[in-house]
């Protein structure tokens, strides 16, 4: 058996172009290195069983196999197929799984699980995040990607590529979505910065080091499954006043891309790009008036323009910083005046890694067996054993 190892994968930024991304149009996203999700793999502790191990959300469960082997296995892994999803729904049902934070959890498990894995037992997935979840910074991709990436890597059939990696994340998003546009999972996948077109070219971008951002998490919770779907509704209810709302959507990250690809970024460009991109946002009824506040309040500091990113409805905004002189005070008012949290960040970081079963000594699983059994942990303290980057403890590969 080739466990214990364990997968991670990057949160992003959607810079430019939420929402009009599903209606294939282009957008431009980032990751970000500092907020990692991390799948640990190990045998389970009871025989004959599959269980998860979910503390951020407070999930936890334990399925015999012989329960799972009533879900048919899928044939095409590029659709969710509905009879499989209905099976997989009365095993939910059954198991008595009523948040719908759990209910997706456990559907993008269990679709990825028979489509990958379908006769594997003994295993227990463990796994912890650094990132907000369900706030706009692609927690949802980045589950998907280190299941897909931990369940290929026990097919053992295939060399692994990221390709296939995404392709399972995508199905994974499918699971926990509805309708992704497939940004977050590439970018999740890949990590560094990318240009992307559904159904169209795919572009890295090499960002300038000058793109400090102040991430704000307004703690106001909201699911992008739903936003996606307010979004449809509008669209089908309205095409001809949205569609050209979409369509500007696509010119500014289309001009975003050509200044971000040249060295010297328009600063005062960029700026508008996004003031514009997030008037046209709330035009779709995405924002919230805690992002609202955010923007605000940025504009009268003169801090630098701020956006939703992800599906919005409360969730994350990101303030690129133009003016660092009045940040402290910014930050200040956002903290303890709003009660929301703040996170100043670079882009880009690598995607998802491993360090398989052969890099990991006894002292790494000694440390990831205690530090997977703590619950409610800081952030520096999962990422001084955890964070890949210079300092790394473990060999990410
Ligand atoms: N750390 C985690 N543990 C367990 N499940 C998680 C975790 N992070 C995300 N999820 C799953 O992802 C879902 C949130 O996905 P959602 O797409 O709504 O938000 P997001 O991906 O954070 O934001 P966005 O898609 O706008 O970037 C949760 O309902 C949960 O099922
Ligand atoms: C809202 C959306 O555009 C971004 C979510 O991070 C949905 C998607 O592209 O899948
Ligand atoms: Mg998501």
């Amino acid at each position: 058996m080739s466990v214990p190892f364990i997968t991670s994968a990057p949160g992003k930024v959607i810079l430019f172009g939420e929402h009009s991304a599903v209606y294939d149009k282009r957008a431009i996203a980032a990751s970000i290195n500092s907020l990692r999700t991390y799948l640990y793999v190990t045998e389970s502790h009871h025989n004959s069983s599959i269980t998860l191990d979910f503390p951020d959300i407070q999930f936890h469960h334990t399925w015999d196999h012989s329960i799972l082997s009533t879900i048919p296995t899928p044939t095409d892994h590029s659709t969710i197929d509905s009879i499989i999803s209905t099976h997989i729904h009365k095993v939910i049902k059954a198991s008595n799984i009523h948040n719908p934070l759990h209910q997706n959890a456990t559907f993008c498990f269990l679709y990825l699980y028979k489509c990958i894995i379908p006769t594997k037992t003994n295993l227990q997935f463990k796994l912890i995040s650094t990132s907000p979840i369900g706030a706009g910074l692609g927690s949802s991709a980045a589950v998907s990607v280190v299941l897909s990436h931990a369940m290929l890597y026990l097919n053992n059939t295939a060399p692994i590529t990221k390709d296939i990696i995404n392709k399972y994340a995508f199905l994974g998003e499918k699971c926990i979505h509805g309708d992704p546009s497939g940004i977050d999972n590439l970018v999740s996948t890949h990590g560094g910065a990318i240009s992307y077109q559904k159904n169209g070219e795919t572009r890295f971008l090499t960002l300038s080091n000058d793109n400090d951002l102040l991430l704000t998490y307004t703690r106001v919770p909201r699911s992008t499954k739903i936003l996606v779907q307010n979004v449809r509704i509008l669209y089908e209810t309205l095409p001809d006043i949205i569609k050209p709302i979409l369509d500007a959507m696509d010119r500014i990250a289309v001009k975003a891309d050509s200044i971000l690809s040249t060295h010297n970024h328009n600063s005062t460009i960029l700026a508008q790009l996004i003031n514009l991109n997030q008037a046209l946002l709330e035009s779709l009824s995405v924002s919230h008036e805690s992002i609202e506040k955010i923007k605000l309040l940025s504009n009268q500091l003169k801090i630098g323009p701020t956006k939703l990113t992800g599906a919005g409805g409360g969730g994350c905004t990101f303030t690129l910083i133009q003016d660092k002189s009045q940040l402290p005070q910014f930050k200040t008012v956002l903290n303890d005046q709003y009660g929301f949290e703040t996170i100043e960040t670079q882009l880009g970081g690598p995607g998802c890694l491993i360090v398989p079963h052969d890099k990991l000594t006894s002292e790494h699983i000694e440390k990831l067996n205690s530090l997977f059994q703590k619950i409610g942990l800081l952030r520096e303290k999962i990422d001084d054993v955890l964070l890949p980057g210079p300092n790394q403890y473990l060999s990410w590969e």
